[in-house]
């Protein structure tokens, strides 16, 4: 099997191949008939996009004839943190997985660190560190010894005792990987994804099931990974994360990229679908369910899940006074009514009219 990371998952990139519990390793990387590898040199990544460490071209991939990744485009810089978000199913993990080497494309060039994840992978596994969504740890090695074994691989690794202090590993050191709980196996995979000093590294959803302490703790660990130059591409569902620690964001539906550039740039400028300039705002309240979308002439309504409803266009005194005004009139009491800074959430509803999750 060709990959970035031998032990698909187990973080790093190692020189040795180590045994994996098999319901964690992907499909071989090996080429399908009439498959388009990525390996060969395309034209389609430019001369300006070398320095980047990840370039993805249009990207495709089927499982039984039924297409996930449909012609996706992605770039990530070096020292900037790049989350792909999109709701369950859209194609995030099967793009990353085609960046990692551990599934192959059916069309599409993937250039990571400017070389191919599949022919090239043993140059890459020092360089490349990986996090993948259920950890992917060999099961029967205790926390320690597997984070103190992937160190050693390397010439030059992060210092075991500080990750194992930022990541609070020390309470479940010696406790084998199926025993430990879903957040402490994160937590884990994240520290032995990083040991080897990697220059790029990829973090699918890398604080699911944490709780806000630990979440904290790798929130700091990735910007200050960030800062020392590293290139980290992330998968989250938690667009709190997102806002607070990407610089740049892909949002992927149906296997497609339909919106894409920096946090700030999204929620802040034109991302409507008829391309018209988003709201800086957002209204937000609860209500019965089923409320009709033109209550308020002038006023687009929708309601995001039963009973919740977020208004869209600018948002200012005299619309929440209609908006109040007319729900009164028809007897309906109002809660939880907020006027807040537009969102990515924001951004993913006003693109398809669907929430993200
Ligand atoms: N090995 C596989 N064989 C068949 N179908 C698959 C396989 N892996 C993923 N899929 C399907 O491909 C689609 C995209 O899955 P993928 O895991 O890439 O989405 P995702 O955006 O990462 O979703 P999530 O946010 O739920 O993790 C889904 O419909 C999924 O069921």
């Amino acid at each position: 099997m060709t990959s970035i990371s031998p032990p698909a998952g187990a973080g790093g990139a190692h020189p040795e191949p180590c045994r994996l519990d098999s319901s964690t390793v992907p499909e071989p990387a090996t080429p399908q008939p009439g498959a388009a590898p990525s390996a060969s040199p395309s034209s389609a990544v430019s001369p300006t996009e070398v320095d980047d460490a990840l370039v993805v071209r249009g990207l495709a991939k089927s499982y039984d004839g039924r297409r996930v990744v449909a012609g996706l485009d992605l770039t990530a810089r070096r020292g900037a943190v790049t989350a792909v978000l999109g709701p369950n199913g859209a194609g995030k993990t099967t793009t990353i997985e085609c960046c990692e080497g551990l599934r192959t494309p059916d069309a599409g060039t993937v250039r990571v660190l400017g070389l191919d994840p599949h022919t090239d992978a043993a140059a890459l596994r020092p360089r490349v560190g990986v996090m993948l969504q259920d950890g992917g740890l060999p099961t029967g090695v205790r926390a320690l010894e597997m984070l103190e074994h992937v160190a050693h691989l390397y010439a030059d690794p992060r210092d075991v005792g500080e990750l194992t202090e930022r990541l609070g590993l020390a309470s479940f050191a010696r406790t084998t990987v199926r025993r430990l709980s879903g957040g402490q196996r994160q937590r884990l995979a994240l520290a032995v994804a990083i040991v080897g000093r990697p220059e790029l590294v990829f973090l699918d959803e890398p604080s699911a099931g944490m709780d806000p302490q630990s979440r904290r703790a790798v929130w700091d660990l990735v910007t200050e990974l960030r800062d020392e130059g590293v290139a980290i591409v992330l998968t989250t569902h938690l667009m709190d994360e997102a806002e607070s620690l990407a610089d740049d964001v892909v949002v992927v539906d149906r296997g497609a990229v339909i919106a894409s550039g920096t946090t700030h740039d999204l929620v802040t400028s034109g991302a409507g679908p008829d391309g018209t300039r988003a709201p800086d705002s957002t209204l937000r309240f609860e209500a019965t369910p089923g409320l009709p979308p033109d209550l308020v002439p002038g006023l687009a309504l929708r309601e995001s899940a039963p009973g919740t409803y977020v208004v869209a266009g600018s948002v200012d005194a005299a619309t929440v006074a209609a908006l109040t005004a007319a729900l009164a009139e028809r007897d309906v009491l109002v809660h939880r009514l907020t006027v807040g800074r537009r969102t990515l959430e924001d951004v993913f509803l006003d693109l398809t009219g669907r929430n993200l999750r």
